[in-house]
């Protein structure tokens, strides 16, 4: 059970315990695009907004409003959440043979930003997170255009924009609203997080690519997410 305060008394499972309902899950893909800044550094929760474009069809017609599933992403290996991570050598001074040192640096100095990109976009692997996300106008905000934004539950170490991400939605939390005051809006995402969290826990609904139901019945196929 959560502790978060619930003041509309709200369901924390969305759907049967056997999995996502037609015409659950929608998928959707494109590279993270920039937003308008007002996740992070205004609601204190940062979403990684994705193209809303002519060949997603099935967003056209698929109501406004907030929901959940998996998403990967295909962090590059200079990533401090990507698996392949490997941190950078500290400052501290080596005592190395001035010999052996001088070559060394000329090789790291040697490729360039584009190359040093394009080697970690080879080397990019697909993680899966829950997440929760937004698709309309944000009433909030009053935005003229619709769109897509994702929160990932996860808590990562730099930005990932420009990053490929793919979604299996896998249900629908409740419609966009207004609010009086920023607080309310802050506490409905927060218990939208916790709802998304219960339900993706249950065996129906958790991916099997994730490891978490190797030997058992059930759980969602995942495998476009990280194909
Ligand atoms: C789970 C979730 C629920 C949201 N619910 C609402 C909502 O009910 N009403 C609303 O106006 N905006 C809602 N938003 C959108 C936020 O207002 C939006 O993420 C914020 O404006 C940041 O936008 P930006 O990334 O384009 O800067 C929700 C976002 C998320 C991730
Ligand atoms: N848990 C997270 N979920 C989504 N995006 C995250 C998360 N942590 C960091 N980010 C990064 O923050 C960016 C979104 O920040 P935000 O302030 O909402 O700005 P924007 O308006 O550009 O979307 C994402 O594009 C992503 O690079």
């Amino acid at each position: 059970m959560t502790s978060l305060p619930n003041p509309d008394n709200r369901p924390l499972l969305i759907g049967p315990p056997t999995g996502p309902e037609t015409p659950f899950p929608f998928r959707m893909e494109g590279k993270v695009i920039s937003g308008f800044g007002r996740g992070s550094k205004e609601l204190g929760i940062p979403t990684a907004n994705l193209p809303v474009d002519d060949e997603t069809t099935w967003i056209k017609n698929i109501d406004s409003g907030i929901y959940f599933g998996w998403a990967s992403l295909k962090l590059p290996a200079s990533h401090p959440n990507s698996v392949l991570y490997q941190k950078p050598p500290t400052s501290e001074p080596v005592m190395e043979p001035v010999s052996a040192a001088v070559p060394q640096q000329r090789q790291q100095s040697e490729l360039s930003a584009k190359e040093e990109k394009e080697r970690d976009q080879q080397t990019g692997q697909w993680q899966i997170y829950p997440m929760v996300m937004s698709i309309g106008y944000n009433p909030f905000y009053k935005n003229t255009v619709r769109s897509a934004e994702v929160h990932v539950l996860e808590k990562f170490g730099a930005d990932f924009y420009g990053v490929e991400m793919r979604l299996l939605i896998t249900g629908f939390i409740r419609n966009e609203k207004d609010y009086s005051g920023l607080e309310a809006l802050i506490a409905d995402i927060e218990f939208d997080c916790e709802v998304a969290r219960h339900s993706l826990a249950r065996k129906g609904w958790r991916v099997r690519e994730l490891g978490v139901v190797q030997g058992e019945e059930g759980g969602l196929d995942g495998g476009w997410l990280v194909r």
